[in-house]
């Protein structure tokens, strides 16, 4: 394989006349003042090296990307009981589709719909005020990229929390069909602020370094046995990019998640995990440049999950 930093380079060069492309999120205020020209590329690979180009050293909203942190969080805690309150399959809509709901009794097709990961907060929050689960969620999402200087955007969280309206949608529906355990309030606030996690393009490459690694970080410490590390990226393939987890796995091949920040994050198992960020979005709420840039990267590395 060629140089990965020159390969990263390159990807990064050829898609810089498309910088822009795309919309970027303004369904939340506080996203919708980010620099649409911002790009971003980050390679932790699983022999040790680290590689980035563009704007990979600076912070940006994680959004649905920190709903893989807490699936592993929640599962940590509750095992596979878990799976009764959410599904494994992918939803086929939208991020923020209410439809399924009703005719599933409140069931969230899968953890990474905003249905399904409001579940997993709420199980997070189980015996915890909402600030000690955040607190949980920080400290997690801080040890895993290894960097105590990770923190949270009040103001998204505050803009969220202001205009969240199909998320207290979902939530309240799903607190009429019993599967919520606490106030839609109480639980949307500990979803709210792990969306609101920021994040560079290299913290989260590093973050995301177990999931490539069968559970354990670059230090050699499990953070999860091998098999969750797996069924975690399984997830992602099939449901991480909503109704385009399709398209991706077909123009990538491998394992991501995406959040409306702009931010991808995907793995490649046994060879690496990588972060880009780009904040323009195309009509399924996924980065269009960032997408671009992993089907390059994938193309030009081989790495795959199917070979
Ligand atoms: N796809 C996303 O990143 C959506 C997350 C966002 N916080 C929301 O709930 O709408």
């Amino acid at each position: 394989m060629p140089n990965l930093q020159q390969l990263i380079e390159n990807i990064y060069a050829e898609l810089l006349p498309q910088l822009g492309a795309g919309k970027v999120a303004d369904y939340i205020p506080e996203l919708a003042k980010v620099n649409p020209r911002k790009f971003g590329i980050a390679v932790e690979t699983i022999d040790g090296g680290s590689y980035f180009v563009g704007d990979a050293e600076e912070s940006f909203s994680i959004q649905s990307i920190s709903k893989v942190f807490g699936l592993t969080l929640a599962l940590g805690k509750h095992g596979d009981a878990l799976w009764r309150r959410v599904g494994r399959e992918p939803s086929g809509s939208s991020f923020n589709s209410i439809v399924q709901l009703e005719h599933e009794n409140g069931i969230p097709r899968n953890p990474f719909i905003n249905a399904g990961a409001i579940v997993v907060c709420d199980a997070i929050l189980a015996g915890h005020r909402p600030k000690e689960a955040i607190g949980e969620i920080l400290r997690f999402v801080r040890q895993i990229a290894d960097d105590d200087t990770i923190v949270i955007d009040p103001a998204v969280a505050q803009s969220e929390q202001k205009t969240g309206y199909r998320n207290f949608a979902l939530a309240n529906y799903m607190r009429s069909f019993g599967n919520l355990g606490h106030p839609p309030d109480l639980a949307l606030g500990v979803y709210f602020h792990q969306c609101a996690i920021s994040m560079t393009c290299r913290q989260l490459a590093r973050a995301g370094f177990f999931l490539g690694n069968g559970g354990r970080m670059q230090n050699g410490f499990a953070v999860i046995p091998r098999e969750r590390a797996r069924r975690i990226c399984a997830l992602m393939l099939t449901c991480g990019h909503y109704d385009a987890s399709g398209d991706f796995a077909f123009r990538v091949g491998l394992p991501g998640k995406s959040g409306v920040g702009g931010g991808i994050l995907a793995v490649a198992p046994g060879e690496a995990s990588v972060a880009v960020w780009s904040p323009g979005l195309n009509r399924y709420g996924n980065s269009e440049l960032g997408t671009h840039a992993l089907q390059l990267l994938a193309e030009r590395t081989g790495w795959s999950v199917f070979g």
